[in-house]
């Protein structure tokens, strides 16, 4: 018997405080919130993520179960799976972007995992998208070994570092423009303006929810509280202009050693960059700086005169993505050299399977099906990996997720796909 046949799907517009579908949203919320195991969603928490979901225009998929139900169990509201999406931009390069669905909030009840209704919503998903014309997916991933079936490749990573605030902190130059500490509750346009500014200028941005930047303003503490425990500050260019903030929070004085923690650090350019990290050093009485989303390419550890103060405690994978229209994904981007390639996508749920040819000229792609002989053969999930430049074929090749079937074609594609800035994501979805 098919999923089908036991359970119903749904798929309905995230709705807000004061809409209509208020209880079926806010029971899907409740589900997911199951899923992960957390404790349930407070009153306060809820309203706020209903308003804030609503405004990110998101959409809903409930599985629920046909028919009824044992005693003891969920209502028949409460639904088993969830899978949330919202569409944002991607940015593919410097001015470069691609409308992206975003896939979130995946989880099904633990007594029903393991019956293919993650496969379910997943393809019906991918499939619709395909339909409408998107040409990449991508997602956040809870384990790194559920999503690689599907297609997805890790495209970026990240990095939680310790950065050791002492005596031996200090920049070997000092970055231009100015910091001033700042008041959370002022910070929504600015946040917004910044961000919006390393949106357009950084590979493996995505435009972020509404939610980021009622964080930043401190709107978002625990269980939906005021954030009473952040800080913030500002960094301004040479003209007094804003273009980068760091907000944070001190772990306490029971904290040994004294660690103030980043939780959001946004930075348009390599001097507001530094220029925060030199304000966050140079806070008395604090020893250490974590931050769980440093870039895995940090110009920080090159601009210390010590490198070793910075330590990576974790590396992780950030941003998945699936790559659904390859002609239109590989057109989308620019190239760091021109040149040609044949590309051979296998693709098992067939949405990316095919040879494609890129001839590439002034940095731009004209991308066409083609039975030229292939000059690399790979997976949908190593060409969304390939795809931003974050990570070199070369080293796919390497790894046996690209197959060269001419000579040197992984190093051209190397030089083709090569990245002209930082790959990186700041959001989390
Ligand atoms: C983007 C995000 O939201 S990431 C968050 C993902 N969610 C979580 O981690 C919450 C806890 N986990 C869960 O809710 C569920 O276990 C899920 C969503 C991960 C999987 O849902 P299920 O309905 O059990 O998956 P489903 O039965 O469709 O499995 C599809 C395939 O993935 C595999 N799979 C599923 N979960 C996992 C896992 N955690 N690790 C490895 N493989 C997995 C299955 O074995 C199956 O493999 P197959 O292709 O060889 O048949």
């Amino acid at each position: 018997m098919g999923t089908e046949d036991v359970y119903e799907s749904r798929t309905f517009a995230a709705a807000g405080l004061a809409d209509p579908g208020r209880e079926e949203s806010a029971a899907w919320l409740h589900a997911v919130v199951d899923g992960f195991y957390e404790k349930p969603l407070t009153d306060a928490a809820l309203e706020k993520a209903l308003e804030n979901n609503a405004v990110d225009g998101r959409v809903y998929t409930g599985i629920y179960p046909r028919g009824p139900l044992p005693p003891g169990a969920p209502g028949p509201d409460v639904p088993v799976a969830t899978f949330g999406t919202l569409r944002k931009q991607l940015n593919v390069g410097p001015g470069r972007s691609v409308e992206a669905q975003l896939i979130t909030a995946v989880t099904v009840r633990a007594s029903h995992r393991r019956r293919g209704l993650l496969r379910r919503m997943m393809l019906e998903n991918l499939r619709r998208c395909r339909e409408d014309g998107v040409a990449v997916a991508a997602l956040t991933a809870s384990e790194g070994t559920i999503y690689r079936r599907f297609g997805f490749g890790v495209a970026t990573g990240e990095r939680e570092v310790t950065v050791d605030v002492g005596e031996r902190f200090r920049l070997l130059q000092r970055p231009e423009g100015s910091v001033e500490a700042a008041v959370p509750a002022l910070l929504a346009p600015i946040s917004r303006e910044v961000f919006a500014r390393v949106q357009a200028t950084t590979a493996g941005s995505i435009d972020r929810q509404e939610r980021y930047y009622r964080a930043a303003a401190g709107q978002l503490g625990e269980d939906g509280a005021e954030d009473t425990a952040l800080r913030a500050a500002l960094h301004y260019d040479a003209e007094g202009a804003p273009d980068g903030y760091v907000t944070y929070s001190f772990k306490g004085w029971g904290h040994e050693p004294e660690t103030m923690e980043v939780r959001d650090l946004v930075a348009a350019s390599p001097d507001a960059y530094l220029g925060l990290w030199e304000f966050l050093g140079s806070l008395d009485l604090v020893k250490e700086v974590r931050w769980d989303n440093a870039p895995t390419d940090d110009p920080l550890v090159w601009a210390l005169e010590d490198p070793r103060c910075v330590r990576t405690r974790a590396e992780w994978d950030m941003l998945w993505l699936r790559i659904l229209d390859v002609e239109a994904a590989l057109r989308a981007r620019r190239y760091g050299a021109d040149g040609s390639l044949v590309l051979e996508v296998r693709d098992p749920l067939e949405l990316a399977a095919g040879r494609w040819r890129m001839d590439v000229s002034g940095g731009d792609a004209v991308v066409t099906p083609t039975e030229d002989q292939a000059d690399l053969v790979l997976d949908a999930s190593a060409l969304a990996s390939l795809y931003l430049g974050g990570v070199s074929p070369v080293l796919l090749a390497r790894a046996g997720r690209v197959r060269e079937s001419a000579a040197g074609a992984a190093e051209r594609a190397l030089r083709m796909f090569a990245p002209t800035g930082p790959v990186h994501c700041l959001t989390h979805f």
